[in-house]
């Protein structure tokens, strides 16, 4: 029921296909992201999240997340607002209708930054996104970036690497993703994942000439 109420909900929005990043936190989805939305102006659109953690220092309310206390999400959860939601390192996270509907309403592609569980979610929805997983080359390399962004106290970096282990493990899983990005060095990690994209991206420059 739910399921065939999604699909008629994202059917009926139809236009290029969205893009889940997941990958463990402190794997470089975002620095990714930021660099694709910069040289992609007016083909990339985020969805912007729902969360109950503070924001941290720069990030702002609209852009990065809208941050919400838990009562207020929890109620948008129980109306019904949300394609996804899930319980990560203590606080709450979430993709609304809205948000997807916010870009795809402007024929751009959405981009989705999701942990495990919201790719999991996202799988029995209609969204058909491409599915694309950033790893980290190993868990030392994570651990020192997760410490160097310096956004954790020492119990949050200890449930994220924790996360980070699982993430890793069910990631292996065969037709999971459709791509795999290994996040080394930044600069091969976007052109793999800008190659992986390429086709998508000519699509909606296509359909801006016409
Ligand atoms: N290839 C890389 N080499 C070195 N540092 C990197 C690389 N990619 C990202 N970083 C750095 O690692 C830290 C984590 O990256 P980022 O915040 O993009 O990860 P994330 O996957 O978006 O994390 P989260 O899921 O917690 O939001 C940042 O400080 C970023 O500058
Ligand atoms: N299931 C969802 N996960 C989300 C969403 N927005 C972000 N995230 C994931 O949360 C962690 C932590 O993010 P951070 O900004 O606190 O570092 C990270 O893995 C994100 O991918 C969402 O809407 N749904």
């Amino acid at each position: 029921m739910c399921v065939r109420l999604f699909s008629r909900f994202f059917s009926a929005m139809a236009g290029p296909r969205p893009v889940v990043l997941s990958g463990p936190s402190g794997a470089g989805k975002s620095s990714l992201l930021k660099q694709l939305l910069q040289e992609f102006d007016g083909v990339f659109g985020f969805s912007v999240s729902h969360t109950t953690r503070k924001p941290r220092p720069g990030e702002q309310d609209g852009k990065d997340y809208h941050y919400v206390s838990r009562e207020v999400m929890q109620a948008s959860i129980d109306n019904g607002e949300f394609i996804e939601s899930a319980e990560f390192s203590g606080n709450m996270y979430g993709t609304s209708k809205a948000a997807v509907q916010e870009v795809q309403g402007q024929n751009l592609i959405c981009i989705l930054d999701v942990d495990m569980q919201g790719v999991k979610s996202i799988k029995r929805t209609g969204l058909n996104p491409i599915y694309i997983s950033i790893q980290p080359p190993s868990m030392d390399v994570l651990e020192k970036r997760l410490r160097e962004r310096k956004t954790e106290c020492e119990e949050n970096v200890q449930k994220r690497l924790q996360a980070a282990r699982v993430d890793m493990e069910i990631s292996r899983e065969p037709g999971l993703f459709d791509v795999v990005i290994i996040n080394d060095h930044l600069e091969e990690a976007y052109e793999a994942l800008k190659g992986a994209l390429l086709p998508e991206i000519q699509k909606v420059k296509e359909a801006k000439k016409v």
